[in-house]
């Protein structure tokens, strides 16, 4: 298997495999359900993505068996919660299940906590001289069919984690951990489950995207759900996009270390309504290395 490979081992007992890898700088651990007994608390989950007491990351999945498809995926947050979809998580277990199979399979139907979803090895494996091993992965997300509008620059979206996107004048410069705070745990529009907030300032024709992440509580490199929501409230606001074909509409968009596309197919109903169909997230998942552990 390609990547580095860092063993520890704490005690001499029964030992778990995590297997980390990072969509666009959002990191994680994978635990494998369908090979090892994965029954991990919160205490435990909390613990294992604690950056200085643990392994350190912005979450943990579980890949399990299911009947229908593929496999299963369960998200966890680094403080245990769980129950959202992860789109850089989706893209990272597709990367992880092709890493795994016997044929280098490259598409993949799998179930996730909003639904059922599609993936697809678009380019890779290439290892770095690090040897960390990347793939382009594009994945479907869900249909959002409803969102909220506040003002000509400010939207929720669902896109399977609850987004707050907001346009500001210079996102380099913005207090992403202070205003994401104050929107997350403050704002009572969003009360009392909180949300996840995206910063987005548009140059030379690419989103640029800074997000609060909660259940991290704090600014992530990247954040799947966040750059997609982002993508649908700029068509919204009547940003340009990158293109337009055939009814799909495509924007590029930039996190803190990738750059990411996003596309849909917007349609308007005899309502009045838009809802947005055909949604796909493409951008890179890259394995790190897996560590060994017992708790
Ligand atoms: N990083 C994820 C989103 C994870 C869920 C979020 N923190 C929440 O609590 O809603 C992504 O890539 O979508």
């Amino acid at each position: 298997m390609p990547g580095s490979k860092i063993i520890i081992k704490l005690k001499n007992t029964t030992m778990m495999k995590l297997y980390k890898f990072h969509g666009a700088g959002n990191d994680f651990l994978i635990a494998d359900a369908r090979r090892d007994t994965v029954n991990l608390s919160q205490e435990e989950i909390v613990h294992l993505c604690d950056r200085h007491t643990g392994f350190g990351s912005d979450g943990l999945m579980v890949i399990g068996n299911s009947n229908d498809t593929a496999f299963k995926m369960k998200f966890y947050n680094p403080d245990g919660t769980s129950g959202m979809m992860c789109g850089n998580g989706g893209r990272c277990i597709s990367a992880y299940a092709a890493m795994t199979s016997a044929n280098d399979e490259r598409h993949f139907v799998f179930e996730a906590p909003d639904g059922l979803h599609e993936s697809w090895i678009e380019a890779g494996p290439e290892t770095d001289a690090l040897g960390d091993c990347t793939r382009v992965v594009r994945l479907k997300m869900s249909d959002v069919k409803e969102f909220k509008k506040y003002d000509d620059t400010s939207y929720f979206f669902n896109t399977g984690a609850r987004h707050f996107v907001t346009a500001v004048d210079d996102v380099d410069h913005t207090n992403v951990y202070a205003n994401g705070r104050a929107y997350r745990y403050f704002d009572t529009r969003f009360a009392p489950e909180g949300v996840n907030v995206d910063f987005v300032q548009v140059r030379d024709g690419v989103l640029h995207v800074r997000t609060y992440e909660k259940g991290v509580e704090n600014e992530t490199l990247a954040c799947g759900t966040g750059i997609v929501a982002t993508a649908l409230a700029a068509y919204m606001m009547g940003v340009q996009p990158e293109s337009v074909e055939n009814g799909v509409v495509r924007y590029a968009v930039q996190a803190r270390i990738s750059l990411l596309h996003v596309e849909f197919e917007p349609e308007k109903k005899a309502s009045g309504n838009i809802t947005f169909n055909n949604i796909y997230l493409t951008g890179p998942a890259t394995y790190v290395g897996e560590i060994e552990v017992d708790l």
